[in-house]
Protein backbone atom coordinates (compact mmCIF):
# COMPACT_ATOMS: atom_id res chain seq x y z
CA UNK A 1 0.00 0.00 0.00
CA UNK A 2 1.41 3.31 -0.42
CA UNK A 3 0.06 6.68 -0.44
CA UNK A 4 1.16 8.44 -3.11
CA UNK A 5 -0.27 11.19 -5.32
CA UNK A 6 0.06 11.10 -9.46
CA UNK A 7 -0.21 14.17 -10.49
CA UNK A 8 0.75 13.05 -14.52
CA UNK A 9 0.23 10.09 -16.35
CA UNK A 10 2.93 8.39 -16.56
CA UNK A 11 2.46 5.27 -18.94
CA UNK A 12 1.18 7.97 -21.65
CA UNK A 13 4.55 9.31 -21.03
CA UNK A 14 6.52 6.69 -21.44
CA UNK A 15 8.87 6.07 -23.49
CA UNK A 16 9.56 9.86 -24.24
CA UNK A 17 10.11 8.85 -27.85
CA UNK A 18 9.74 5.51 -28.49
CA UNK A 19 6.57 3.06 -27.85
CA UNK A 20 7.48 -0.07 -26.96
CA UNK A 21 3.74 -1.15 -26.99
CA UNK A 22 0.67 -0.08 -29.11
CA UNK A 23 -2.15 1.10 -26.96
CA UNK A 24 -4.47 -0.90 -28.54
CA UNK A 25 -4.16 -4.22 -27.70
CA UNK A 26 -6.57 -6.30 -30.50
CA UNK A 27 -3.76 -4.49 -32.71
CA UNK A 28 -0.96 -5.37 -31.01
CA UNK A 29 -2.28 -9.26 -30.16
CA UNK A 30 -2.58 -9.06 -34.29
CA UNK A 31 0.50 -7.57 -35.22
CA UNK A 32 3.01 -9.42 -33.18
CA UNK A 33 1.16 -12.02 -31.18
CA UNK A 34 -1.56 -14.16 -32.27
CA UNK A 35 -0.16 -14.34 -35.81
CA UNK A 36 3.24 -15.12 -35.53
CA UNK A 37 4.35 -17.58 -37.87
CA UNK A 38 4.41 -20.76 -36.25
CA UNK A 39 8.10 -21.74 -38.31
CA UNK A 40 9.33 -18.54 -36.80
CA UNK A 41 8.52 -19.63 -33.73
CA UNK A 42 9.60 -23.51 -34.19
CA UNK A 43 13.01 -21.96 -35.78
CA UNK A 44 13.50 -20.83 -32.27
CA UNK A 45 11.95 -23.34 -30.35
CA UNK A 46 13.96 -26.18 -31.33
CA UNK A 47 15.89 -27.51 -28.46
CA UNK A 48 13.08 -26.55 -26.19
CA UNK A 49 10.08 -28.56 -28.17
CA UNK A 50 12.50 -31.51 -28.46
CA UNK A 51 12.83 -31.28 -24.47
CA UNK A 52 9.14 -30.88 -24.05
CA UNK A 53 8.40 -33.83 -26.16
CA UNK A 54 10.57 -36.24 -24.33
CA UNK A 55 8.66 -35.52 -20.64
CA UNK A 56 5.64 -37.70 -19.82
CA UNK A 57 3.67 -34.91 -18.61
CA UNK A 58 3.55 -32.52 -21.35
CA UNK A 59 2.72 -34.63 -23.26
CA UNK A 60 -0.33 -35.79 -21.07
CA UNK A 61 -0.94 -32.51 -20.46
CA UNK A 62 -2.15 -31.56 -23.78
CA UNK A 63 1.59 -30.48 -25.64
CA UNK A 64 0.76 -29.95 -29.35
CA UNK A 65 2.09 -33.40 -30.95
CA UNK A 66 3.34 -31.90 -33.69
CA UNK A 67 5.35 -29.15 -33.18
CA UNK A 68 6.12 -29.78 -29.39
CA UNK A 69 5.05 -26.62 -27.77
CA UNK A 70 2.01 -24.94 -26.12
CA UNK A 71 1.48 -21.97 -25.51
CA UNK A 72 -0.35 -20.39 -22.61
CA UNK A 73 -3.32 -19.70 -24.24
CA UNK A 74 -3.52 -22.97 -25.81
CA UNK A 75 -2.82 -25.06 -22.86
CA UNK A 76 -5.99 -22.65 -21.53
CA UNK A 77 -7.68 -24.70 -24.18
CA UNK A 78 -9.26 -27.96 -24.86
CA UNK A 79 -5.87 -29.32 -25.15
CA UNK A 80 -4.51 -28.32 -21.15
CA UNK A 81 -7.28 -26.90 -18.45
CA UNK A 82 -9.94 -26.01 -20.58
CA UNK A 83 -11.30 -23.40 -18.79
CA UNK A 84 -13.92 -20.82 -19.70
CA UNK A 85 -13.46 -18.35 -22.16
CA UNK A 86 -14.31 -15.61 -19.76
CA UNK A 87 -11.43 -16.78 -17.73
CA UNK A 88 -9.20 -17.00 -20.79
CA UNK A 89 -9.86 -13.78 -22.19
CA UNK A 90 -9.04 -11.96 -18.32
CA UNK A 91 -5.79 -13.96 -18.57
CA UNK A 92 -4.83 -12.75 -21.83
CA UNK A 93 -5.24 -8.98 -20.80
CA UNK A 94 -3.33 -9.79 -17.83
CA UNK A 95 -0.64 -11.67 -19.70
CA UNK A 96 -0.12 -8.56 -22.07
CA UNK A 97 0.17 -6.76 -18.76
CA UNK A 98 2.73 -8.27 -17.57
CA UNK A 99 4.77 -8.48 -21.04
CA UNK A 100 4.66 -4.31 -20.89
CA UNK A 101 6.21 -4.69 -17.05
CA UNK A 102 8.73 -7.22 -18.42
CA UNK A 103 9.84 -4.47 -21.23
CA UNK A 104 9.53 -1.65 -18.29
CA UNK A 105 11.48 -3.59 -15.59
CA UNK A 106 14.39 -4.39 -18.27
CA UNK A 107 14.41 -0.57 -20.25
CA UNK A 108 17.06 1.47 -20.16
CA UNK A 109 14.03 4.49 -19.96
CA UNK A 110 12.76 3.03 -16.93
CA UNK A 111 14.48 5.63 -14.48
CA UNK A 112 12.98 8.81 -15.98
CA UNK A 113 9.63 7.17 -14.78
CA UNK A 114 10.00 8.64 -11.55
CA UNK A 115 9.18 11.97 -12.62
CA UNK A 116 5.71 13.36 -12.57
CA UNK A 117 5.25 11.11 -8.45
CA UNK A 118 5.02 13.07 -5.30
CA UNK A 119 4.72 10.74 -2.13
CA UNK A 120 2.74 12.35 0.85
CA UNK A 121 5.04 13.39 3.08
CA UNK A 122 5.35 11.50 5.95
CA UNK A 123 5.49 8.32 4.93
CA UNK A 124 8.00 5.80 6.03
CA UNK A 125 10.68 5.52 3.66
CA UNK A 126 10.85 2.08 3.19
CA UNK A 127 6.91 1.88 2.56
CA UNK A 128 7.30 5.02 -0.31
CA UNK A 129 6.31 3.99 -3.15
CA UNK A 130 9.44 2.90 -6.01
CA UNK A 131 7.61 4.68 -9.29
CA UNK A 132 7.63 1.43 -11.09
CA UNK A 133 4.91 -0.07 -9.19
CA UNK A 134 3.11 2.37 -9.66
CA UNK A 135 3.75 2.08 -13.25
CA UNK A 136 3.03 -1.57 -12.89
CA UNK A 137 -0.33 -1.22 -11.25
CA UNK A 138 -1.72 1.14 -13.62
CA UNK A 139 -0.55 -0.91 -16.49
CA UNK A 140 -2.44 -3.86 -14.51
CA UNK A 141 -5.45 -1.22 -13.93
CA UNK A 142 -6.16 -0.40 -17.45
CA UNK A 143 -5.73 -4.00 -18.77
CA UNK A 144 -8.31 -5.40 -16.37
CA UNK A 145 -10.29 -2.51 -17.19
CA UNK A 146 -10.17 -3.48 -20.93
CA UNK A 147 -10.88 -7.01 -20.00
CA UNK A 148 -14.06 -6.61 -19.30
CA UNK A 149 -14.16 -9.63 -17.28
CA UNK A 150 -13.08 -8.13 -13.75
CA UNK A 151 -15.75 -6.49 -11.31
CA UNK A 152 -12.69 -5.39 -8.58
CA UNK A 153 -8.88 -5.27 -8.50
CA UNK A 154 -7.32 -5.11 -5.50
CA UNK A 155 -4.03 -3.89 -5.09
CA UNK A 156 -1.09 -4.08 -2.67
CA UNK A 157 -0.33 -0.47 -3.99
CA UNK A 158 -3.57 0.75 -3.42
CA UNK A 159 -5.59 1.80 -0.01
CA UNK A 160 -8.98 0.34 -1.62
CA UNK A 161 -9.98 -2.35 -4.23
CA UNK A 162 -11.21 -0.25 -7.57
CA UNK A 163 -14.55 -1.22 -8.86
CA UNK A 164 -14.14 -1.94 -12.29
CA UNK A 165 -17.24 -3.47 -13.56
CA UNK A 166 -20.82 -4.28 -12.17
CA UNK A 167 -20.64 -7.64 -14.51
CA UNK A 168 -17.44 -8.58 -14.23
CA UNK A 169 -17.17 -12.15 -13.17
CA UNK A 170 -13.96 -12.32 -11.61
CA UNK A 171 -12.39 -10.39 -8.56
CA UNK A 172 -8.51 -10.28 -9.08
CA UNK A 173 -5.94 -9.44 -5.90
CA UNK A 174 -2.61 -8.50 -6.86
CA UNK A 175 1.01 -7.31 -6.07
CA UNK A 176 1.99 -5.43 -9.38
CA UNK A 177 5.84 -5.77 -8.94
CA UNK A 178 7.11 -7.40 -5.79
CA UNK A 179 10.92 -6.92 -4.62
CA UNK A 180 10.71 -3.62 -6.44
CA UNK A 181 13.02 -1.64 -3.77
CA UNK A 182 16.12 -4.12 -5.41
CA UNK A 183 15.02 -2.52 -9.01
CA UNK A 184 17.64 -0.40 -9.25
CA UNK A 185 20.61 -3.28 -9.26
CA UNK A 186 18.47 -5.38 -11.63
CA UNK A 187 17.46 -8.08 -8.94
CA UNK A 188 14.68 -10.77 -10.15
CA UNK A 189 11.05 -8.81 -9.39
CA UNK A 190 7.48 -10.06 -10.03
CA UNK A 191 4.07 -9.98 -10.34
CA UNK A 192 2.01 -11.77 -7.84
CA UNK A 193 -1.98 -12.44 -8.35
CA UNK A 194 -4.82 -14.23 -7.42
CA UNK A 195 -8.44 -14.67 -9.15
CA UNK A 196 -11.61 -15.25 -7.03
CA UNK A 197 -15.62 -15.44 -9.05
CA UNK A 198 -17.40 -12.38 -8.03
CA UNK A 199 -19.85 -13.09 -4.98
CA UNK A 200 -22.94 -11.94 -6.91
CA UNK A 201 -24.87 -12.49 -3.45
CA UNK A 202 -23.12 -9.21 -2.32
CA UNK A 203 -24.22 -7.70 -5.79
CA UNK A 204 -26.76 -5.81 -3.26
CA UNK A 205 -24.54 -3.94 -1.56
CA UNK A 206 -22.94 -0.34 -2.18
CA UNK A 207 -20.06 -0.10 -3.87
CA UNK A 208 -17.30 0.30 -1.78
CA UNK A 209 -18.49 -2.63 0.89
CA UNK A 210 -19.13 -4.76 -2.61
CA UNK A 211 -15.63 -3.93 -3.67
CA UNK A 212 -13.77 -4.75 -0.14
CA UNK A 213 -15.58 -7.77 0.73
CA UNK A 214 -15.48 -9.69 -2.69
CA UNK A 215 -11.56 -8.79 -1.99
CA UNK A 216 -11.32 -10.13 1.26
CA UNK A 217 -12.58 -13.92 0.35
CA UNK A 218 -10.44 -16.78 1.42
CA UNK A 219 -7.67 -17.91 0.18
CA UNK A 220 -9.75 -22.01 -0.13
CA UNK A 221 -11.76 -19.83 -2.54
CA UNK A 222 -9.25 -18.73 -5.34
CA UNK A 223 -10.15 -20.68 -8.51
CA UNK A 224 -6.41 -19.77 -10.01
CA UNK A 225 -3.55 -17.73 -9.04
CA UNK A 226 -0.15 -16.65 -10.66
CA UNK A 227 2.79 -15.36 -10.64
CA UNK A 228 5.12 -13.75 -13.40
CA UNK A 229 8.73 -13.53 -12.45
CA UNK A 230 11.11 -10.86 -13.71
CA UNK A 231 14.28 -12.24 -14.17
CA UNK A 232 16.92 -13.52 -16.50
CA UNK A 233 13.98 -15.03 -18.70
CA UNK A 234 10.23 -14.08 -17.73
CA UNK A 235 8.74 -16.86 -16.15
CA UNK A 236 4.37 -17.22 -15.85
CA UNK A 237 3.86 -19.24 -13.58
CA UNK A 238 0.06 -20.48 -12.72
CA UNK A 239 -3.13 -23.05 -11.86
CA UNK A 240 -6.44 -23.33 -12.36
CA UNK A 241 -6.62 -25.73 -9.39
CA UNK A 242 -5.54 -28.55 -11.60
CA UNK A 243 -1.44 -28.59 -10.74
CA UNK A 244 0.78 -25.87 -11.20
CA UNK A 245 2.66 -25.38 -14.55
CA UNK A 246 5.23 -23.06 -15.51
CA UNK A 247 5.77 -20.84 -18.90
CA UNK A 248 8.52 -18.78 -20.18
CA UNK A 249 8.08 -16.23 -22.28
CA UNK A 250 9.78 -16.04 -25.77
CA UNK A 251 10.84 -13.04 -26.81
CA UNK A 252 10.90 -13.43 -30.37
CA UNK A 253 7.20 -14.45 -30.61
CA UNK A 254 5.61 -12.98 -27.79
CA UNK A 255 4.31 -16.04 -26.42
CA UNK A 256 4.38 -17.72 -23.06
CA UNK A 257 5.46 -21.72 -23.96
CA UNK A 258 4.71 -24.52 -21.74
CA UNK A 259 8.06 -25.41 -20.12
CA UNK A 260 7.52 -26.98 -16.56
CA UNK A 261 4.14 -28.93 -16.96
CA UNK A 262 2.82 -30.11 -13.77
CA UNK A 263 5.75 -28.69 -10.97
CA UNK A 264 5.92 -30.97 -8.24
CA UNK A 265 7.66 -29.32 -5.60
CA UNK A 266 10.50 -31.76 -4.14
CA UNK A 267 8.77 -32.96 -0.36
CA UNK A 268 12.60 -32.22 1.02
CA UNK A 269 14.95 -29.46 -0.08
CA UNK A 270 18.42 -28.31 1.38
CA UNK A 271 17.63 -25.03 1.06
CA UNK A 272 16.20 -22.16 3.53
CA UNK A 273 15.66 -19.02 2.62
CA UNK A 274 15.22 -15.98 4.99
CA UNK A 275 16.88 -12.99 6.00
CA UNK A 276 18.85 -14.50 8.80
CA UNK A 277 20.36 -10.81 9.85
CA UNK A 278 17.13 -11.07 11.83
CA UNK A 279 18.61 -14.29 13.85
CA UNK A 280 18.38 -12.04 16.90
CA UNK A 281 15.13 -11.09 16.82
CA UNK A 282 13.56 -14.66 16.48
CA UNK A 283 11.74 -16.68 18.80
CA UNK A 284 13.65 -19.70 20.03
CA UNK A 285 11.87 -22.19 17.89
CA UNK A 286 12.88 -20.64 14.88
CA UNK A 287 16.79 -20.22 16.17
CA UNK A 288 16.45 -23.96 17.15
CA UNK A 289 15.36 -25.35 13.51
CA UNK A 290 17.64 -23.00 11.45
CA UNK A 291 20.56 -24.12 13.34
CA UNK A 292 20.04 -27.92 13.70
CA UNK A 293 19.51 -27.46 9.39
CA UNK A 294 22.64 -25.43 8.87
CA UNK A 295 24.74 -28.51 10.69
CA UNK A 296 22.90 -31.44 8.86
CA UNK A 297 21.39 -32.46 12.11
CA UNK A 298 17.80 -32.18 11.47
CA UNK A 299 15.58 -34.99 10.03
CA UNK A 300 17.45 -34.62 6.48
CA UNK A 301 20.55 -35.81 7.59
CA UNK A 302 22.35 -32.70 4.95
CA UNK A 303 23.60 -29.84 5.71
CA UNK A 304 21.60 -27.26 4.72
CA UNK A 305 22.40 -24.19 2.63
CA UNK A 306 21.39 -20.68 2.90
CA UNK A 307 19.61 -18.75 -0.04
CA UNK A 308 18.10 -15.28 -0.02
CA UNK A 309 17.42 -13.29 -3.02
CA UNK A 310 14.94 -10.49 -0.88
CA UNK A 311 12.43 -10.89 -3.78
CA UNK A 312 9.58 -13.12 -2.92
CA UNK A 313 8.66 -14.50 -6.44
CA UNK A 314 12.37 -14.97 -7.27
CA UNK A 315 12.74 -17.09 -3.80
CA UNK A 316 9.60 -18.84 -4.02
CA UNK A 317 10.29 -19.85 -7.64
CA UNK A 318 13.76 -21.19 -6.54
CA UNK A 319 11.81 -23.22 -3.62
CA UNK A 320 9.19 -24.25 -6.10
CA UNK A 321 11.69 -26.15 -8.30
CA UNK A 322 14.28 -26.97 -5.88
CA UNK A 323 12.43 -27.79 -2.43
CA UNK A 324 13.13 -25.95 0.96
CA UNK A 325 11.65 -23.26 2.51
CA UNK A 326 11.15 -19.62 1.50
CA UNK A 327 10.33 -17.34 4.94
CA UNK A 328 9.14 -14.45 6.26
CA UNK A 329 8.97 -15.13 10.06
CA UNK A 330 7.61 -11.84 10.72
CA UNK A 331 4.06 -9.90 10.13
CA UNK A 332 5.33 -8.52 6.99
CA UNK A 333 4.07 -10.22 3.73
CA UNK A 334 0.34 -9.84 3.17
CA UNK A 335 -1.95 -12.49 3.26
CA UNK A 336 -4.57 -11.68 0.71
CA UNK A 337 -1.85 -10.51 -2.30
CA UNK A 338 0.95 -12.69 -1.47
CA UNK A 339 0.45 -15.14 0.95
CA UNK A 340 -2.87 -16.87 -0.35
CA UNK A 341 -1.60 -16.87 -3.95
CA UNK A 342 1.63 -18.27 -3.27
CA UNK A 343 -0.07 -21.01 -1.54
CA UNK A 344 -2.57 -22.04 -3.61
CA UNK A 345 0.44 -22.71 -6.15
CA UNK A 346 2.72 -24.22 -3.48
CA UNK A 347 -0.32 -26.42 -2.70
CA UNK A 348 -0.73 -27.63 -5.90
CA UNK A 349 2.67 -28.27 -6.80
CA UNK A 350 2.32 -30.89 -3.62
CA UNK A 351 4.11 -28.47 -0.68
CA UNK A 352 2.44 -26.31 2.13
CA UNK A 353 2.14 -22.63 2.55
CA UNK A 354 1.88 -21.86 6.45
CA UNK A 355 1.82 -18.93 8.67
CA UNK A 356 3.48 -21.71 10.80
CA UNK A 357 0.45 -22.31 13.22
CA UNK A 358 -2.03 -22.56 10.40
CA UNK A 359 -2.33 -23.07 6.83
CA UNK A 360 -2.60 -20.20 4.95
CA UNK A 361 -5.75 -21.18 2.58
CA UNK A 362 -7.72 -22.02 5.87
CA UNK A 363 -7.57 -18.13 7.53
CA UNK A 364 -10.08 -15.78 6.81
CA UNK A 365 -8.58 -12.14 5.61
CA UNK A 366 -10.13 -9.47 8.25
CA UNK A 367 -8.39 -6.47 6.82
CA UNK A 368 -7.21 -5.77 2.84
CA UNK A 369 -3.10 -5.30 4.15
CA UNK A 370 -3.36 -7.52 6.45
CA UNK A 371 -0.16 -9.00 7.25
CA UNK A 372 1.36 -12.28 8.97
CA UNK A 373 4.63 -14.77 9.14
CA UNK A 374 4.51 -16.48 5.86
CA UNK A 375 6.53 -20.22 5.46
CA UNK A 376 6.08 -21.66 1.84
CA UNK A 377 7.64 -24.91 0.70
CA UNK A 378 8.13 -28.45 0.67
CA UNK A 379 6.02 -30.36 3.17
CA UNK A 380 8.88 -32.42 4.69
CA UNK A 381 10.58 -29.31 5.70
CA UNK A 382 7.42 -27.34 6.95
CA UNK A 383 6.42 -30.14 9.11
CA UNK A 384 9.92 -30.10 10.81
CA UNK A 385 10.00 -26.67 11.17
CA UNK A 386 6.78 -26.52 12.48
CA UNK A 387 7.92 -29.27 15.25
CA UNK A 388 9.69 -26.42 16.84
CA UNK A 389 6.82 -24.90 18.13
CA UNK A 390 7.02 -21.01 18.37
CA UNK A 391 8.79 -20.04 14.75
CA UNK A 392 6.48 -16.61 14.44
CA UNK A 393 9.02 -13.42 15.19
CA UNK A 394 6.99 -11.33 17.32
CA UNK A 395 9.74 -8.80 17.68
CA UNK A 396 8.90 -6.53 14.54
CA UNK A 397 10.90 -3.53 14.89
CA UNK A 398 10.77 -2.99 11.90
CA UNK A 399 14.40 -2.48 9.86
CA UNK A 400 15.62 0.35 7.29
CA UNK A 401 17.11 -1.31 4.99
O1 LIG B 1 12.92 -7.15 4.82
P1 LIG B 1 12.49 -8.56 4.81
O2 LIG B 1 11.79 -8.96 6.04
O3 LIG B 1 13.64 -9.49 4.49
O4 LIG B 1 11.40 -8.68 3.66
C1 LIG B 1 11.72 -8.95 2.32
C2 LIG B 1 10.48 -9.25 1.60
O5 LIG B 1 9.76 -8.06 1.43
C3 LIG B 1 9.42 -7.90 0.06
O6 LIG B 1 10.36 -7.04 -0.52
C4 LIG B 1 8.05 -7.35 -0.04
O7 LIG B 1 8.01 -6.16 0.73
P2 LIG B 1 7.26 -4.89 0.19
O8 LIG B 1 5.86 -5.36 -0.06
O9 LIG B 1 7.39 -3.87 1.26
O10 LIG B 1 7.96 -4.54 -1.10
C5 LIG B 1 9.58 -9.28 -0.55
O11 LIG B 1 9.84 -9.27 -1.92
C6 LIG B 1 10.72 -9.84 0.24
O12 LIG B 1 10.64 -11.23 0.28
Amino acid sequence: MNSATIHSNPISNYPPKLRLFPSNLHNFHRNHYLFAQPNKRMAFLGPLSSKISASGNATASGVDGGSGFQTLREFMGKGGENVRDELVVLFSHLEYACKRIAALVASPFSSNLGEGFSVVAGSDERDKPKPLDIVANEIILSSLKNSGKAAVMASEEDDAPVWLADDGPFVVVLDPLDGSRNIDASIPTGTIFGIYKRLVELDHLPVEERAILNSLQSGSKLIAAGYVLYSSATILCTSFGLGTHAFTLDHSTGDFILTHPNLKIPPRGQIYSVNDARYFDWPKGLKQYIDTVRQGKGRHPKKYSARYICSLVADFHRTLLYGGIAMNPRDHLRLVYEANPLSFLAEQAGGRGSDGKARILSLQPVKLHQRLPLFLGSPDDIDELESYGDIQQKVNPGYDV
